[in-house]
């Protein structure tokens, strides 16, 4: 039988009130209204009645199920209940990430006959190349990018955990951009690089006079970001004592600055990201299970380079407009090559050094393997030389006596980089492919830094050089 379709032009009257762009489709994903915000972001709309939703957003001419994706309608379909999705969707302005969320309605009979489709343009990410913002495309990165859309709206604590230079920084400032406190302030914590006795002043603030050289009040990082985010970048990396002062700002939602008895209260969302095991560091005691639990509401995985299949040639156009955006630089099929078959142990921020000295070798607009660093080229050379190659017998002798020994083997790799280094701190960490919090973290953990780690970016003060 037929659906009834008496409630249609009700209801079609009641998507036109809505701010946000709806289509109104049956069964068979035909769509039989857009409203008026549909109509004045999509200007060729009118054309898109009759016509399939796969069709008008995908360019597919089957169901988005069957070209491999999730299809919100076949899900709602068999739920009986709302499904909400990521796509990457074609619209006039080229394709964007698109919110879905789609609703189930039923006619007089009770059967489900058309579905509501709400769809919300998630700019924080783009699957086509452009000069800023996340980018990617990858089943990987689509999986991620859709938890952090189900997340952004809520207020719930997020835990970012991946490997180093895979983009913890960029997603947690996504996160804040597609919140309700995207007007608010976003202000990252570098937790690696506070040493105890700054923690707690520099995190909730101090009163003038609370300690020697407490000269002035301070309002600490807390404060700065009140109706805001919070972004405790290296959470892992935070002193135990200070765990428990964290702890306690999450569960009452209060604090106190230093030097203060008044109870403040504060007005964050809370994001946090390591790549450090932090669930081994529980099992250990180097960090609270209670905290574990405070700052994990929402764990989100972000997955390293070489996990994003497809990413990679994307990225790198991307990337080529950032390092250079006056040139117009592509890369040869041979280059191209060669660093698809590099691993990237530095992800994302290690591609984008190699692009920059790549670019900066290369005098034309095409970049050839000879642009390309030697580590790249010969990842097997570089890796072995690293290992056994030193002016210092110890660090040659070091892997053969003790294969097990690998943190002597980095210990001894990592103080021959600081010794031959001139420069400064930032530079070296460049050279590396690392982040300079990730280069004073390394050493740190490894016993060569000697003090608090040398000046913002002086030279650094290593142990034994
Ligand atoms: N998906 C992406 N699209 C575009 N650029 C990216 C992406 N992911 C990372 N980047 C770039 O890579 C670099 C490293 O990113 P980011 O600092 O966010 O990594 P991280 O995981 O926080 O690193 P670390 O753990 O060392 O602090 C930055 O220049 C960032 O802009």
């Amino acid at each position: 039988m037929p659906p009834d379709t008496r409630p249609l032009p009700e209801l079609v009257s009641f998507l036109e009130t809505l701010p946000e762009p709806h289509i109104l489709c049956d069964r068979d994903y035909r769509i039989i209204a857009a409203n008026a915000a549909y109509r004045r972001s999509w200007p060729e709309a009118r054309s898109v009645i009759g016509r399939t939703c796969y069709d008008v957003s995908h360019h597919y001419s089957v169901p988005c199920d069957r070209a491999g994706e999730s299809c919100p309608l076949a899900r709602s379909l068999q739920s009986g209940q709302r499904e909400r999705v990521l796509h990457l969707h074609h619209t006039p302005r080229g394709e964007e990430y698109v919110n879905i969320e789609l609703s189930p309605v039923r006619d007089a009979g009770g059967e489900i006959a058309w579905f509501i489709e709400k769809m919300e343009p998630m700019h924080v990410a783009r699957g086509v190349s452009d000069h800023r913002g996340l980018i990617g495309r990858s089943p990987a990165f689509q999986r991620m990018l859709e938890l952090i859309a189900r997340v952004a709206p809520s207020d719930a604590s997020v835990l970012l955990q991946g490997e180093s230079g895979t983009g913890k920084e960029l997603l947690a400032s996504a996160v804040h951009e597609a919140s309700r406190r995207a007007e608010g302030p976003f202000v990252v914590v570098d937790c690696s690089g506070l040493p105890e006795t700054l923690f707690e002043s520099e995190v909730f603030g101090h009163e003038r006079g609370a300690f020697t050289g407490a000269t002035a009040r301070k309002p600490g990082l807390v404060e700065a970001a009140s109706g805001g985010t919070l972004f405790l970048d290296e959470v892992g990396d935070i002193p135990l004592g200070m765990q428990v002062k964290l702890l306690r700002l999450l569960e009452t939602g209060t604090y106190r600055r230093v030097g203060s008895t008044e109870l403040r209260r504060a007005d964050i969302r809370l994001v946090s990201a390591t790549h450090r095991p932090l669930k081994r560091m529980i099992a250990e005691g180097g960090f609270r299970q209670d905290l574990y639990f405070r700052i994990n509401t929402f764990p989100i995985t972000v997955p390293p380079l070489r996990e994003r299949e497809g990413d990679l040639p994307l990225l790198i156009d991307s990337l080529l407009e950032r390092v250079a955006p006056k040139r117009t630089l592509s890369l040869s099929p041979a280059a191209l090559r060669v660093l698809c078959n590099y691993p990237f142990p530095g992800n994302v921020r290690e591609l984008r050094n190699v692009l920059e000295r790549a670019s900066l070798m290369c005098d034309g607009e095409l970049i050839g393997p000879e642009h390309l660093p030697e580590e790249v080229l010969h990842p097997e050379r570089e890796s072995a030389e690293s290992r056994f190659a030193s002016g210092s017998p110890s660090a040659a002798d070091a892997p053969v006596r003790d294969p097990l020994d690998l943190e002597e083997v980095q210990r001894q790799a990592m103080l021959r980089a600081v010794r031959a280094h001139r420069g400064s701190r930032r530079e070296l960490a460049h050279r590396l492919g690392i982040s300079e919090r990730t280069l004073y973290r390394r050493l740190k953990a490894l016993g060569l830094l000697d003090g608090e780690g040398g000046g913002e970016s002086g030279a650094w003060s290593v142990e034994g050089s």
